[in-house]
């Protein structure tokens, strides 16, 4: 069996506490960033929207430009905050969301920024399915009313360790983005992610954990501290499963730091265990990680 996560690694996901004030979000994550890593996190997660308010009315006001990359100090003051944090952390960083603006296409993402120990752009992946919901009398959200999907399944290589799948919030809801993540490689399937009350009670951590069982890998979501004096409250509940669908590290609402040491050997165990890996039935039904799939490595 290839090993999928190389040598042991220590997971920290920041469940931040953010505000109205962006330069202040930002210092405030990267204080929260160096003290992930100085506890010995190696990969470091933050939160949807973590520069920001969550919310439709926040997308455009908060927006930075991307693209072409590496955009300028003014175009994304975020990039850079978040480039000079993985760089001063020594530490792979999954830079949560941020509300983007292209001016190619002249529309709005909500778009994940990943960075290496050097500071180096690793990767970019746009959320793919936009949080549009009506639950009558509890929630009704759309994203859609300002911003635009992106297209395709992000994979991102960490050399020393193996490669990751990262998405945003909402796709974590759609399993066939984790399946193809997970058949190409990815040892953790990571989502920064704002759920709410109604559906963080309901579905928050059943996620979490089917993602992990149906593809015996490891998952982590990372959510925004709770805050009710904002119009969006978050879940919290930042959470690390391991392949075998056990949580490992919880938090609660507030603002914290969510730590799990991952191996190569909880997953190569649990599939030895139970080898679906080795038991699927492609004659029977199609393989989704094949054919026509957009990724990007
Ligand atoms: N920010 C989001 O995508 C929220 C997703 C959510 O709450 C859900 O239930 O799904």
């Amino acid at each position: 069996m290839a090993k999928l996560l190389k040598k042991p690694l220590k997971l920290a996901l920041v469940q931040l506490a953010a505000g109205a004030d962006k330069s202040a979000n930002l210092s405030h994550a990267r204080s929260k960033v160096l003290e992930a890593a100085s506890n010995g996190a190696k990969l470091v997660v933050l939160p949807e929207c973590f520069n920001s308010p969550y919310g439709v009315k926040y997308f455009a006001k908060y927006a930075e430009t991307l693209l072409p990359s590496p955009p300028t100090k003014e175009q994304s003051p975020s990039f850079h905050a978040l480039s000079d944090m993985a760089k001063e952390a020594r530490a792979y960083l999954v830079g949560g969301s941020i509300p983007e603006y292209s001016e190619d296409t002249k529309k709005y993402y909500n778009t994940n920024l990943t960075f290496g120990p050097d500071g180096k752009l690793l990767a970019t992946h746009r959320k793919v399915h936009l949080f549009d919901i009506d639950i009558p009398g509890k929630i009704t959200f759309r994203e859609s009313d300002v911003l635009s999907p992106g297209n395709k399944i992000t994979i991102v290589d960490l050399p020393e360790y193996g490669k990751i799948g990262v998405a945003i919030c909402y796709d974590v809801r759609f399993p066939e983005l984790a399946m193809i993540a997970a058949r190409k490689g990815a040892f953790l399937l990571l989502y920064p992610g704002a759920f709410n009350l109604t559906t963080g009670q309901l579905h928050w951590e059943l996620q979490a954990r089917a993602r992990a069982m149906d593809n015996q890998v490891y998952v982590g979501l990372c959510s925004p501290a709770r805050d009710m004096e904002a119009e969006y409250h978050a879940w919290g509940h930042s959470m690390v499963v391991d392949p075998n669908a056990g949580v490992m590290a919880e938090l609660e609402e507030r603002e914290d730091i969510c730590y799990a040491d991952l191996t190569g050997e909880k997953i190569e165990e649990t599939r030895r265990g139970i080898p679906i890996y080795t038991q699927r039935r492609f004659d029977v039904y199609p393989d989704v990680s094949e054919g026509e799939v957009k990724y990007e490595e």
